[in-house]
């Protein structure tokens, strides 16, 4: 994909979902797979993904903050992961594997919490104009099936402490984007066994190589 005046040769892949749906178990997955066929890979996330952005993350996840703050911090967490890690490795031809980018502001920032979304399109006009994924996995799950796996394995931080129909909104966001971007993203039926979504996922990455 053409990116603007630097020319990047790697593949950009990310991970969404509502939490508990799937995306880090199957980034393990994904990053094995493109390993195996020689291509080197870096795994990161959003929010985070650099010694900025880590700290970041700690407020955005722990600290109530006004909606308006929330997605700016957001941006910022991912201007500096584009500067330091996403761009760099892509221009190397490293794929980048990132749990979570842009389409998780629009599904929590806008759709969860109802930011206006013309002010998240304004902030990816500004923070990447050019650059977009070329894949993006929607691990797509009811919010029950969500719930259950997360209550079943850790602490929960402050958008996962949310309520049912929070979730339910990013949810639809997420599906709304996909549904309107179809060649980019792809939705995964996660609330299928893990060997059988990554079969899946096999077909879909195949198709990029
Ligand atoms: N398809 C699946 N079937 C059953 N359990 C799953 C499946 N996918 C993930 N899990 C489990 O659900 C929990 C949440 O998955 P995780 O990958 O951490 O989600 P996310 O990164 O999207 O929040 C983990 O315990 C994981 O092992
Ligand atoms: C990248 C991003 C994440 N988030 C939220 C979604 C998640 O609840 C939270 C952290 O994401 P995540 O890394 O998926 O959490 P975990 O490590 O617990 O699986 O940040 C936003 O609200 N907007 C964003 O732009």
């Amino acid at each position: 994909m053409k990116r603007g005046a630097t020319q990047l040769t790697g593949k950009f892949i990310t991970f969404e979902g509502i939490d508990g749906a799937g995306k880090s178990t199957h980034i393990g997955f994904v990053r094995d797979w493109l390993a195996g066929r020689g291509k080197r890979v870096v795994a990161t996330r959003e929010p985070g993904g650099t010694a900025l952005g880590e700290k970041l993350r700690a407020l955005l996840l722990h600290e109530t903050m006004h909606l308006e703050t929330e997605a700016l911090l957001m941006f910022a967490s991912r201007r500096e992961h584009l500067a330091q890690v996403i761009e760099p490795a892509l221009a190397r031809g490293d794929w980048v594997l990132s749990d979570r980018f842009t389409d998780a502001s629009f599904a929590y920032q806008s759709g969860g919490r109802g930011l206006d979304r013309a002010k998240l399109e304004a902030l990816e006009a500004w923070v990447h104009p050019r650059l977009q994924p070329d894949l993006t996995l929607l691990f797509d799950v009811p919010l029950a099936v969500a719930r259950e796996r997360l209550d079943a394995t850790r602490s929960l931080d402050k958008f996962e402490r949310e309520e049912a129909d929070f979730f339910e909104k990013c949810r639809n966001e997420y599906l709304r984007r996909a549904a309107q971007d179809p060649g980019r993203i792809v939705v995964v039926d996660s609330t299928r066994s893990i060997p059988a979504i990554q079969e899946q996922l096999g077909h879909v990455l195949e198709k990029l190589l």
